[in-house]
């Protein structure tokens, strides 16, 4: 039975904002959030009038971590039969819309890696992120090795993931984790004008941009090249293209339509 709503989500114009919601805990990133955390994000990405999601928590946690008190007991076999963080976290990566993180205060060990896995993080000033699994005798579990790695290079991953050290805001930006640093206080404002500025532009193309950008991680120079020639081509299929091209040349606004 569910304690109560971890989620808080409310839509401004085409933007889906969801809310962490356990103050208490720091929004520690529990089973039943994790849970109602993927069934929101399913239910925006098929909802025809979002255009992003932006993800954030309060102005004092974007999320402490993984609940370390619910995974503390676990046993071996059960994480592993469980796949303990898979598919339960991996729900932000299925994602085809925009996912823009809000992050204010703590984003550490699985916050962090949650805020890595969406598309853009935008940071309050006031933001702290790190992977401090290292001090539980553990370490990073939902990608925060491999994402953060690829964000900020090896050596300094490897003296924030060696050593649990938080870096701040300023640091973070600097280190390219983060796009922007914003007041902590305007951090979701922001996020959600940027989703609302993605939402005035062709549908397919920011999804298959997203697609393209991500395939960056995946793949070799010369293939993820060639991917996205194949993809810039398949978007002379659509009247955003034609739409898109006809208002740059009449010197006009374009007029998406999605298709
Ligand atoms: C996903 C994986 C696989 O990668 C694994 C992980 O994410 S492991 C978790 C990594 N995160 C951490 O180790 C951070 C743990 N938290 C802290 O170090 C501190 O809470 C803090 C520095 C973020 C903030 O410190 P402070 O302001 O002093 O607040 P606290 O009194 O410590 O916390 C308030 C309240 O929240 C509870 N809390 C905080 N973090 C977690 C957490 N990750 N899991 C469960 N509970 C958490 C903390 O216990 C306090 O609650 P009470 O004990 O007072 O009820």
């Amino acid at each position: 039975m569910a304690e109560y709503e971890m989620i808080l989500t409310e839509v401004e114009g085409r933007v889906a904002i969801i809310r962490l919601n356990r103050p208490k805990a720091l929004n520690a990133l529990c089973d039943q959030l994790m849970d109602e955390l993927g069934q929101a994000l399913r239910g925006y990405d098929a909802d025809p009038g979002i255009a992003a999601i932006v993800i954030t928590g309060s102005e004092k946690a974007f999320a402490a971590g993984a609940d370390i008190k619910e995974m503390q007991g676990r046993s071996y076999p059960a994480i592993y039969l469980d796949d303990f963080i898979g598919k339960r976290w991996e729900a932000v990566t299925y994602v085809q819309k925009p996912v823009i993180a809000a992050v204010a205060g703590f984003a550490l060990g699985g916050g962090c890696e949650l805020a890595m896995m969406c598309d853009i993080i935008l940071a309050g000033d006031n933001a702290k992120f790190g992977q401090p699994e290292i001090n539980l005798g553990v370490i990073p579990g939902a990608g925060g090795t491999q994402r953060l790695t690829r964000a900020i290079g090896k050596s300094k991953a490897m003296e924030l993931i060696l050593t649990g050290r938080m870096m701040d805001a300023a640091e973070a930006e600097r280190a390219n984790l983060v796009a922007r640093v914003v007041p902590a206080a305007e951090v979701v404002a922001e996020a959600v004008k940027l989703g609302e500025k993605i939402g005035t532009l062709s549908a397919p193309s920011v999804a298959i941009a997203k697609e393209a950008v991500n395939r960056a991680y995946e793949t070799t120079l010369a293939e993820g090249v060639k991917f996205e020639r194949r993809l810039f081509q398949s978007l002379f299929a659509t009247a955003d293209q034609k739409e898109g091209m006809a208002a740059f040349a009449e010197k006009r606004k374009a007029r998406f339509e999605n298709r």
